[in-house]
C-alpha cells in the first residue's frame, strides 16, 4: 500500500532547554528560602530593620518563583515560507492596521514609512488593505498618506524586482538628493507648517475643526486606486484608507483601544478580511516576507486553537550601544519571552501582533468545553438579535461580522452601496454605547495596558498564541528616548498592568473560571505585579541608608557563618544574569546599565503607577493615555546615552533614596549614629549603600548637571527636605526606644 505523502510542515516548534539556566534558577530560589528561615529564625532578637528586610526578600522570593516558572521551558518556533504554495492553495486575505495619535509626538515622517513598509511586503496586493487610523485628525497625516501613496507606487514594484530587504524608504536611502528626500521634505516642512495650508477639495472636511471635537473623516481612496474601476481590487498596491473616527468632548473615547475597535468595524464593511495585523506607526516591517511567516503559524497549526494570535517581539532600530536607558528588552525576549512562549504562548504586545478577526469578536476554539463559554456571548448560532445587542446596530456590519465568525473567507470585497454612510456610522462616538465594545469583543477598555488586558481575555477563552521569530527581524520601532520621556512610557506601563491585576478580569480568576493555564495565569502575574514591585525594591534601597543612621543592622555580621546566604545570593545572581548578557553577544556594560534601570524603573515611575491606580480607586483623578514622543534620529550630539531629567515628581524617589545614603554617609562617618540598640550596623550595611548609591550613579551625575542634564533645584530641595524629615522621625523614634 502506497503512504500519503503529507505536506510539508510550516513550521517547527523547537525546544530551548538550558540545564545550566535550570540549576541557576533553583540555587538561587533555595539561597532565597534559606535566607528567609534564617530571617524567621532569629526574628526575636532582631529589630524593625530585620522585619522589614524578612518582608521586602519575601517579595523577591515571591518574584523570583514566578521569573522561574515563567522562564523554565522556553520554546522557539521556526517558520518555512518557502513550503506555502506547496500547501497552501490560495493565501488569505490580511487587514493591516496601523494607529498614529500625534502628529507632533509622532512625526508623520514616521507613519508614511510605517505604511510604505507595509504596502510593499511581498504578498499578493490584492489581498492586502491598510487602515491608519489617526487620532490627532491631522490634514497633514493625511497629506502624508497621500504623498506616501505616489511613492509606494513607484517603491514596491521597485523593492519587488531587486528583492530589497529595508522597505522603510528611510532605512534605504542614505544620500541627500534622492527620490525619497522629496518625499521626506515635503512631508516634514508640512508639519513645520512651512507651506500654506489650503483646507481645500481634498482637504475641506479638515477645516474648522478640533483635534477633540470633530466627525469622522474617512478617505477610502488615498492611493487613487479605483474600487469601481477594478471592482476593488488592485494588482499593483494594496488599499490605502484613512480614518478619523468621531471625537465629542464627554464621549469617552478609550485611547489607542478605542481606535483599534474603530479600525475593525470599519474594514470589517470594506475587506473584512479574516486576518488583521496591526503595528504602532513607527514599527515598520523590517522583513518583507513577514506576512508569509505569519501565515505559517496561522495556517500550518492542525488545531486553529493553537495558534489566536501571532505574536512578533517588539524590536527597535539604531539602538544606542550598551542599551544605557535599558530599554531594548533583548534579555527580556530571549529568555522570559520564549519561556512564556512555551507555556500558553506569548503575550499580545500591542504592535507586530497577527489576529484571526474572529477571535477578536470573541469566538471561542470550536473545541473548547462549557467553562470558558461565560467570557462572551458570542457562540455558533446567534440570532439577528443577539448579533445587534452584542456588535452595534449597524445591519451591514453585523452581516460581515456574521460572515467573519463562520470563518467565511472574504475573498473579493465588495464595495457597499451605502459603504460610506455605514462606514461613519460604525466609526462614530456613540455607537459602541449599550453593545460589548470594549468589554466582550473588540480591543478591551479599562487598563491603560490594553494589549495584555486583550490577550490575557483571548487567553482566557482557551486560545493559544505563537511568537514569529524569522531571522531578519520582523518589525523595527523607536525605543523611547533618555529620562522623562521612557519614564512616563514605565508609568503608564506600571498603571495598566496594575489596573488589569485589580480587576475583575484578573488572570487568577481567569484561571478559576475560565480557561487560562495555570503557569500562564503566574507569567500574567509575574508582569502585572511590576507597578506592585516599587514598594519593597523601594523599602530595600532605604534600608541601608536606614541602618546605619539608626545603627542597626538588617544583615549578619560579617564574621558570623550566616553571612555566606546572602553572599552567595548575591554573587550567584550576579553570574547568572551576567551570563545571560554574555550568551547573546551583549556587553557587560550592556548587563550594568540593565541592573541599574531595573532598579531606576522600579523605585520611579512605577512607584508612580501605583500611586495613579490609587488615586483612581479614591476616583481623584483618572488615567490618560499618554503617548510615547518617537524620534528618528536618535544622532543628537554625543551625549545621547546620558540620562535626561525634568521637574516632573517622577524623579524625586530616586533623588531621595540618594540624598538619603549621602545622609547616612556623613552620620557613620561623622560619628552621629545613635547608641545601638541591638546589633551595631557594619560592613554590609555600608556595603548595600555603596551599591544603591552606584544604582543610582545616573542620578549622583544629575545632583551636579546642568540643563536637562542635571536634575532641577525644585526637585532636590523637595527630596532634600524629605529625607531630612526621615533622618529626623527616625532618630527620634529610635531615641524612644533606647
Ligand atoms: O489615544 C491614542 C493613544 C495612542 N494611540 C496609538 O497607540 C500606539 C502606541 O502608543 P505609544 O505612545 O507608542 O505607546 P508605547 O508605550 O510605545 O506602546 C506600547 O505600550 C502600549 C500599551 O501601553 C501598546 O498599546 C503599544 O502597542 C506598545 O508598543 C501608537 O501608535 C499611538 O499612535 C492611539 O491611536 N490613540
Ligand atoms: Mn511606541
Amino acid at each position: 500500500m502506497a503512504k500519503a505523502i503529507s505536506p510539508p510542515n510550516l513550521y517547527d516548534k523547537v525546544s530551548l532547554q538550558n540545564p545550566v539556566h535550570r540549576a541557576f534558577d533553583v540555587t538561587i530560589f533555595i539561597l532565597l528560602i534559606s535566607l528567609l528561615v534564617y530571617r524567621l529564625l532569629h526574628i526575636s532578637s532582631n529589630g524593625f530593620a530585620w522585619l522589614l528586610a524578612l518582608l521586602c526578600e519575601s517579595c523577591f522570593t515571591f518574584t523570583w518563583a514566578l521569573t522561574v516558572s515563567t522562564k523554565w521551558n522556553p520554546v522557539e518556533y521556526r517558520t518555512y515560507p518557502e513550503r506555502l504554495s506547496q500547501k497552501i492553495q490560495e493565501l488569505p486575505p490580511v487587514d493591516m492596521f496601523v494607529t498614529t495619535a500625534d502628529p507632533e509626538l509622532e512625526p508623520p515622517i514616521l507613519t508614511v514609512n510605517t505604511v510604505i513598509s507595509l504596502l510593499a511586503v511581498d504578498y499578493p496586493a490584492g489581498k492586502l488593505a491598510c487602515y491608519v487610523s489617526d487620532d490627532g485628525c491631522s490634514p497633514i497625516t493625511y497629506y502624508s498618506l497621500v504623498e506616501a501613496s505616489k511613492f509606494a507606487k513607484l517603491w514596491a514594484p521597485f523593492c519587488k524586482k531587486h528583492n530589497i530587504q529595508a522597505r522603510a524608504p528611510f532605512r534605504y536611502f542614505s544620500s541627500e538628493e534622492d527620490e525619497y528626500e522629496e518625499l521626506a521634505s515635503k512631508i516634514n516642512d508640512a508639519n513645520k507648517k512651512s507651506i500654506d495650508w489650503n483646507l481645500s477639495g481634498d482637504f475641506a472636511a479638515f477645516s474648522n475643526i478640533e483635534r477633540k471635537n470633530h466627525p469622522t473623516i474617512i478617505k477610502t481612496d488615498v492611493l487613487q486606486v479605483v474600487w469601481e474601476n477594478k471592482g476593488g481590487i488592485s494588482d499593483e498596491l494594496p488599499h490605502l484608507i484613512y480614518i478619523s473616527r468621531e471625537k465629542r468632548p464627554k464621549h469617552p473615547h478609550h485611547y489607542k483601544a478605542g481606535a483599534m475597535n474603530v479600525l475593525t468595524r470599519v474594514s470589517g464593511l470594506m475587506t473584512n478580511a479574516p486576518f488583521i495585523l496591526n503595528v504602532d506607526c513607527d514599527m515598520f516591517a523590517n522583513n518583507p516576507n513577514i506576512v508569509c511567516h505569519a501565515m505559517c503559524l496561522l495556517l500550518g497549526s492542525r488545531n486553529e486553537r493553537e495558534s489566536g494570535f501571532v505574536q512578533c517581539p517588539q524590536y527597535f532600530y539604531d539602538g544606542l550601544k550598551h542599551d544605557p536607558f535599558g530599554n531594548q528588552f533583548e534579555v527580556l525576549h530571549k529568555y522570559i519571552g520564549s519561556g512564556i512562549v512555551g507555556i500558553q504562548g506569548p503575550f499580545y504586545a500591542g504592535t507586530g501582533c497577527f489576529h484571526r478577526r474572529k477571535v477578536i469578536y470573541g469566538a471561542y476554539p470550536h473545541d473548547i468545553g462549557i467553562q470558558a463559554k461565560s467570557l462572551t456571548p458570542v457562540h455558533g448560532d446567534l440570532t439577528e438579535k443577539e448579533h445587534l445587542k452584542i456588535f452595534g446596530k449597524s445591519k451591514e456590519f453585523i452581516r460581515s461580522a456574521a460572515h467573519a465568525l463562520q470563518g467565511m473567507a472574504n475573498t473579493s470585497p465588495k464595495l457597499l452601496p451605502n459603504l460610506t454612510e455605514a462606514a461613519n456610522q460604525v466609526a462614530g462616538c456613540g455607537y459602541e454605547y449599550g453593545t460589548s465594545w470594549g468589554k466582550e469583543v473588540g480591543w478591551q477598555y479599562g487598563s491603560a495596558t490594553e494589549d495584555i488586558l486583550t490577550g490575557l481575555l483571548i487567553h482566557a477563552r482557551g486560545w493559544r498564541s505563537v511568537l514569529c521569530t524569522p531571522d531578519r527581524r520582523a518589525f523595527l520601532g523607536c525605543a523611547p528616548g533618555a529620562g522623562p520621556i521612557s519614564m512616563t512610557q514605565q508609568k503608564r506601563w506600571a498603571t495598566g498592568l496594575l489596573e488589569i491585576l485589580i480587576s475583575d478580569k484578573n488572570p487568577i480568576i481567569a484561571t478559576l473560571t475560565a480557561r487560562l493555564q495555570f503557569r500562564q495565569c503566574l507569567a500574567y502575574l509575574w508582569i502585572l505585579i511590576w507597578g506592585l514591585r516599587s514598594i519593597p525594591e523601594l523599602c530595600y534601597a532605604v534600608l541601608p541608608a536606614y541602618c546605619i543612621i539608626t545603627n542597626s543592622s538588617f544583615l549578619p555580621k560579617a564574621n558570623e557563618p550566616a553571612i555566606c546566604i546572602p553572599v552567595a545570593l548575591f554573587l550567584s545572581y550576579l553570574i547568572y544574569s551576567l551570563s545571560e548578557y554574555l550568551e547573546i553577544g551583549l556587553s557587560i556594560r550592556a548587563w550594568w546599565n540593565n541592573q541599574r534601570m531595573g532598579r531606576i524603573n522600579a523605585t520611579n515611575p512605577w512607584l508612580f503607577g501605583v500611586i495613579g491606580v490609587f488615586l483612581k480607586i479614591l476616583r481623584v483623578s483618572g488615567i490618560v493615555f499618554e503617548v510615547t514622543q518617537k524620534d528618528q534620529s536618535s544622532n543628537n550630539g554625543g551625549d545621547e546615552g546620558r540620562f535626561t531629567f525634568d521637574a516632573s515628581p517622577l524623579f524625586m524617589p530616586g533623588t531621595t533614596i540618594l540624598l538619603l545614603q549621602l545622609t547616612a554617609f556623613v552620620v557613620g562617618f561623622g560619628g552621629m549614629q545613635s547608641p545601638s540598640v541591638n546589633d551595631a550596623s557594619g560592613l554590609g550595611e555600608i556595603t548595600c549603600s555603596l551599591l544603591v548609591v552606584i544604582c543610582f550613579w545616573p542620578f549622583v551625575k544629575g545632583l551636579f548637571g546642568k540643563g536637562k542634564y542635571g536634575i532641577p533645584v525644585s526637585t532636590i530641595c523637595k527630596s532634600s527636605l524629605l529625607s531630612l524629615s526621615f533622618v529626623y522621625l527616625v532618630k527620634s523614634a529610635s531615641k524612644g526606644q533606647v
